[in-house]
């Protein structure tokens, strides 16, 4: 502390007295643990700790010893696999402070990400993902009295103390302790703040007082937290993170409610406690989206889960189906008609198919191209499409059948190269704008497959036999309600006996009707028996946001409300009469936004890619402005231009929706969930835009907040 923090009470003057002089402790312990642990095994940090815990046991109290034990078990074991570890990071070495009070006296525990020891010293750094610490931690609230199985014994006391820190670059720059919350300024001075001010929950308060200003102020800064999310679990999530990993679970809750958050965090627990069950290289985690699978690749990493692989869904398909058919490559087509793609994901097709195909009944009839035969068969067949859209019960429209069989007629003409074959010159093939004579025409179809047919196409194949693919022994499934039963039948074949998955999912956010509903894909992948969680606290969107995408869900929106944390900034509703203008007015209120609060995201979510093209025109100049496609997003300060259909799991600080007009958005059940979608990416303040006609989803006959 650099300047006497007058204003400050004796109890957080005491707090900060407190803390600081433990971290000051750790640092030291940390450095001569490392000093000792010899340079040369500087990378080796297990064969320090272990050095730490011998002598540490050589001297403890008789009440230290079962813990000191059992770290020495753990290290012991990770070093038997020759895992490399390192010690506690310096400059950010743990994220909460806990004392205990049991029959031994109070102890002071640290959860970080890495164990480490010296008990002499007083300093317990406990890894968050080892159990009975964190359970305490996770579990109880300070002044709680706790009881907890401790290895052997049953551990008794009181928690006296319960602190969230967090320490930038070694300082120490907050602490959470209760309604208590104390930051410290870039010039060493501590200030106590409201607790909903506290950027540590959940991204801040959002304090912007009319929503005709863009902007709170909590993107002015950027602030630095080596564990986020991790030290702000709460009981129901750290619940559900424990479950036993060989237990199926299902992880449901609204927008924003942390439902990726578990997800991500079981597999961490799950690898650290099961490490030759669950080995990195066996578990994976499959996302509709490439930018959910982008942002879950940089989640898992400070989980220390670098090696799952992150897959989006198409990818997934397209790598297994080539390992179940065994063929180096598939021809796709270029772009599946979105009629049809709905009906080949729909569970009345699932429904269907085996009364019409049958399975094959030899190895031969296997092969890709045998089993497609057999599926374009049923597709160019009308009344086996019409008995399809007839049990689809509305959701798929009679025009899907027409344009299934002109579709699949397509694919099953001869290409035209053959029909061509007499022609020898390829220089005659290639037309004048140097494309190949079958590009953009419907002769590019020809031979081709449809990626919504390779589940299918697997399903089929494995009502024979094996689908020969590697078994996994963790599975996640985020956004599970856009995978469709044949995506989840063929999940459950790579599960094979063990049942070890993850769904993470809210029905409300399907953005194309179809969803089989959660028994039905339950039953598909044979977890019937599935732990269900259902997460109720929203902590992403601030109350006006929750209050705005409930309403905009109309009739479907739950029974069940979910619960905001923040007050927040009310929503900006903005309305113009022609689009030229909202759109310039998005490029104003960027510009000011940006240099306001330059290390804020914002992300500007449009209806359509071409709409977001449009939108994008008025910034494009700008080095902060982003025109985001196919979900390469980089997560950096800045605007994303992008669309609805690029944007699920994400969340960005500020988001404006710049065409929430009433044909971009019209009111059916699916673009209710789209636009709920959009808005529920919002983590401060959301503004509405639109010009011409509203959308009535916004407005005041939809029941939502009036636009002024
Ligand atoms: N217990 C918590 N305390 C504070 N913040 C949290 C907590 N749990 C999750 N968050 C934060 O809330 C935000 C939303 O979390 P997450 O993305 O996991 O939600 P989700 O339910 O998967 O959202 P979506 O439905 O959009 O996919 C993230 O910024 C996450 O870090």
């Amino acid at each position: 502390m650099n300047r006497p923090p007058e204003a400050l009470s004796e109890a957080a003057l005491a707090v900060i007295a407190e803390e600081e002089a433990l971290l000051t402790r750790v640092q030291t312990t940390l450095e001569a643990a490392r000093h000792k642990a010899g340079r040369d095994q500087e990378n080796r940090g297990l064969v320090a700790q272990l050095q730490v815990l011998r002598d540490d046991a050589a001297s403890a109290a008789v009440a230290d010893l079962p813990h000191l034990f059992f770290q020495m078990d753990q290290t012991r074991a990770l070093l038997d696999r020759q895992e490399t570890s390192q010690l506690p990071d310096s400059q950010a070495p743990y994220f909460a402070h806990l004392r205990l009070h049991g029959e031994a006296g109070p102890r002071d525990y640290l959860l970080g990400r890495a164990t480490f020891a010296d008990v002499s010293a007083g300093v317990r750094v406990i890894d968050w993902r080892f159990a009975p610490i964190a359970r305490v931690f996770y579990s109880y609230e300070e002044g709680d009295a706790y009881e907890e199985q401790f290895g052997e014994r049953l551990a008794e006391g009181t928690v006296e103390v319960r602190r969230l820190v967090v320490i930038e670059r070694g300082v120490l720059t907050r602490i959470i302790s209760g309604a208590l919350v104390l930051e410290r300024d870039a010039h060493g001075a501590w200030h106590e703040v409201g607790r909903a001010q506290s950027a540590l929950q959940a991204g801040g308060a959002g304090s912007a007082a009319r929503p005709g200003m863009l902007g709170t102020g909590k993107g002015a800064r950027r602030m630095e937290d080596a564990f986020g999310v991790t030290a702000l679990l709460d009981a129901e999530q750290y619940e559900a993170v424990s479950v036993d990993p060989t237990q199926p679970l299902l992880v449901l809750g609204s927008a924003g409610s942390g439902k990726t958050t578990v997800a991500l965090h079981r597999l961490a627990k799950i690898a650290f406690d099961n490490l030759e069950q669950f080995p990195q290289s066996r578990m994976k985690l499959i996302v509709p989206e490439p930018g959910l699978a982008r942002l879950s690749r940089r989640l898992l990493a400070p989980l220390g889960l670098g090696r799952v692989s992150v897959e989006t869904l198409d990818g997934w398909l397209l790598s297994t189906a080539r390992s179940a058919f065994d063929l180096p490559g598939i021809k796709l087509s270029p772009e599946t008609p979105p009629l049809v793609s709905r009906l080949k994901r729909h569970p009345a097709l699932r429904r269907a198919l085996l009364g019409r195909i049958g399975a094959p009944k030899t190895p031969q009839g296997t092969t890709l191209e045998r089993v497609h035969r057999r599926l374009a068969d049923a597709y160019l067949d009308r009344s086996f499409l019409e008995a399809v859209v007839r049990d689809a019960r509305g959701e798929l429209p009679s025009t899907a059948i027409d344009e299934t069989l002109e579709h699949t007629r397509l694919q099953r003409s001869t290409p035209l190269a053959k029909e061509l074959k007499d022609i020898t010159d390829p220089e005659r093939l290639i037309t004048v704008d140097g494309k190949g004579i079958e590009d953009d025409t419907p002769y590019a179809l020809a031979g081709t497959v449809d990626l919504e047919d390779l589940p299918i196409l697997m399903f089929l194949k494995a009502q024979h036999g094996s689908l020969g693919l590697e078994r996994l022994a963790h599975v996640v499934l985020d956004e599970a309600e856009d995978f469709s039963l044949f995506e989840l039948f063929v999940v459950r074949r790579l599960l094979g006996k063990g049942k070890s998955c993850t769904l993470a999912g809210d029905e409300m956010q399907q953005t194309e009707a179809g969803f089989a509903g959660w028994p039905e894909a339950l039953d598909e992948l044979g977890i019937r028996d599935a732990a269900t969680c259902r997460l109720q606290v929203s902590y992403r969107c601030p109350a006006p946001v929750v209050e705005l995408a409930r309403r905009v869900l109309g009739t479907q929106a739950p029974s069940e409300s979910a619960q905001a944390l923040r007050a927040g900034a009310p929503v900006g509703f903005h309305h113009f009469p022609v689009e030229a203008q909202a759109q310039l007015f998005v490029g104003e209120a960027l510009r000011d936004l940006v240099s306001r609060e330059p290390h804020a995201s914002v992300g500007v979510i449009a209806s359509s890619p071409e709409s977001a093209d449009a939108v994008y025109r008025v910034v494009a100049d700008q080095s902060w402005a982003r025109r985001v496609k196919d979900g390469e997003f980089s997560f950096e300060p800045g605007v994303d231009v992008t669309d609805v259909g690029s944007v699920k799991g994400l969340e960005f600080d500020y988001v404006i929706l710049p065409d929430v007009t009433a044909r971009a958005w019209p009111v059916d059940d699916e673009s209710r969930r789209r636009l709920h979608v959009a808005i529920t990416r919002t983590s401060h303040q959301l503004w509405v835009v639109s010009s011409g006609v509203r959308s009535h989803l916004i407005s005041p006959e939809a029941g939502a907040a009036a636009p002024r």
